[in-house]
């Protein structure tokens, strides 16, 4: 039986834990507070992310990392990418062997801008890990929970890895596809959440479905030319961590993303939205992060560079889709894109 050290007890940590549990795992997961601890172990719940699910026994909460980590084969990180450098860092000082580190966060580092493998990668001295692997996807934790059908994709560069992954999570209720372009998988998962507050946004200020689908064709559109810029394979954008998770970030009421950017179309101030929701909203800080590299990387996105003047700028939402409807007059196809294809095959 493979324990897993499962670090965050939010929604996502928590699901994927009753995943691992099903599974047949042996599952620590790290709490950093006493009394959440204590609801897991005794009331096996989690109400304040995962209301009414009952968590399995083979679930064990723990507050320190060293009794998580303790024999773990697996360690899977399940934090806000605002967290994650510092977590790493007390991670490592209680690490005695070398454990593969799987994570699953969707988000840039704030003022780094790095992808969530290269905090690991610089963090976590080789010594003390066997590899790393993302897992994403759209998979929404409160359906997840209750083992609705959900499809995910786990990517590492080298394929074995994946595949010990996929090995380690699929079952009848999560089916995981390997991918071997950890880069545009993480990019993906990230820059999604950008287009979500878009379309949660639109949906705020009272346009119609053609606006949603506008937003999430022509994102989609933009996380790809960036992707691809930064060195993703193309073809990840048209899988689960690109239209997959676009599809069911922009399209559900359980995105947080879509939630924040509702309320902000409803004239909601960002800083009020924030701390009304209880959870972490990654698109806002990745809106910054995706801003500042395509400006850096000379790369166009207009989306993103409309959302980023309303969240920080105060700029209208209004105004921001009467300046995205007024652009130049451009062609569909990228050539671009053409050229990278042709690369790859
Ligand atoms: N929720 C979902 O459906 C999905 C989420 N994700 C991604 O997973 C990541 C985590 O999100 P999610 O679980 O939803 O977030 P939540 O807001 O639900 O939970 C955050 C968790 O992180 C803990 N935490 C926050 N800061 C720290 C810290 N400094 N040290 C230790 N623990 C900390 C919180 O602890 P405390 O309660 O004590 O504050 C809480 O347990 C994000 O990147 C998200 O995009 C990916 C797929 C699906
Ligand atoms: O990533 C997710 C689903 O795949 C969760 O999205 P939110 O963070 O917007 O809730």
């Amino acid at each position: 039986m493979s324990k897993v050290a499962v670090i965050g007890a939010g929604s996502w940590g928590t699901a994927l834990s009753i995943v691992l549990a099903d599974n047949g795992c042996e599952v620590a997961i790290y709490a950093r507070r006493q009394e959440q601890v204590d609801e897991i172990n005794h009331q096996h719940t989690n109400h304040r992310y995962l209301p009414d699910i009952t968590l399995p026994a083979n679930i064990v909460a723990y507050p320190s990392y060293r009794q998580v980590l303790e024999g773990a084969q697996y360690v899977l990180i399940a934090l806000p990418t605002a967290a994650i450098r510092t977590a790493l860092r007390e991670m490592v000082k209680e690490l005695d062997h070398c454990p593969l580190l799987i994570h699953s966060s969707k988000g840039l580092e704030p003022d780094t801008y790095k992808r969530v493998s290269e905090m690991i990668a610089e963090e976590v001295p080789e010594s003390k890990r066997r590899g790393i692997v993302v897992l994403s996807g759209p998979s929404h934790a409160e359906e997840v929970s209750r083992r609705s059908p959900t499809t995910v994709v786990v990517a590492a560069p080298e394929l074995k890895q994946a595949e010990e992954v996929q090995d380690l999570f699929i079952n009848q209720h999560f089916r995981v596809y390997t991918n071997t372009d950890m880069l545009g998988v993480e990019i993906g998962g990230a820059l999604k959440n950008i287009i979500a507050l878009g379309a949660g946004l639109s949906d705020g200020l009272g346009y119609g479905d053609n606006a949603k689908a506008a937003l999430m064709t022509r994102g989609l559109t933009e996380i790809a030319r960036l992707g691809v810029q930064m060195g993703a394979h193309p073809l990840t954008f048209a899988g689960l961590a690109g239209v997959g998770d676009l599809i069911v970030t922009c399209t559900s009421r359980h995105s947080r993303n879509w939630r924040c950017g509702y309320a902000i179309g409803q004239g909601k101030p960002l800083n009020e939205v924030l701390q009304s929701m209880g959870m972490v909203v990654e698109g806002v800080r990745t809106t910054k992060a995706a801003y500042q590299i395509a400006q850096d990387k000379k790369v166009e996105m207009p989306i993103t560079k409309e959302l980023y003047h309303v969240l920080f700028e105060g700029k209208s939402p209004r105004q921001a889709v009467d300046d995205l409807m007024g652009r130049g007059r451009t062609h569909e196809m990228e050539s671009r894109f053409f050229d990278d294809f042709n690369r790859y095959f």
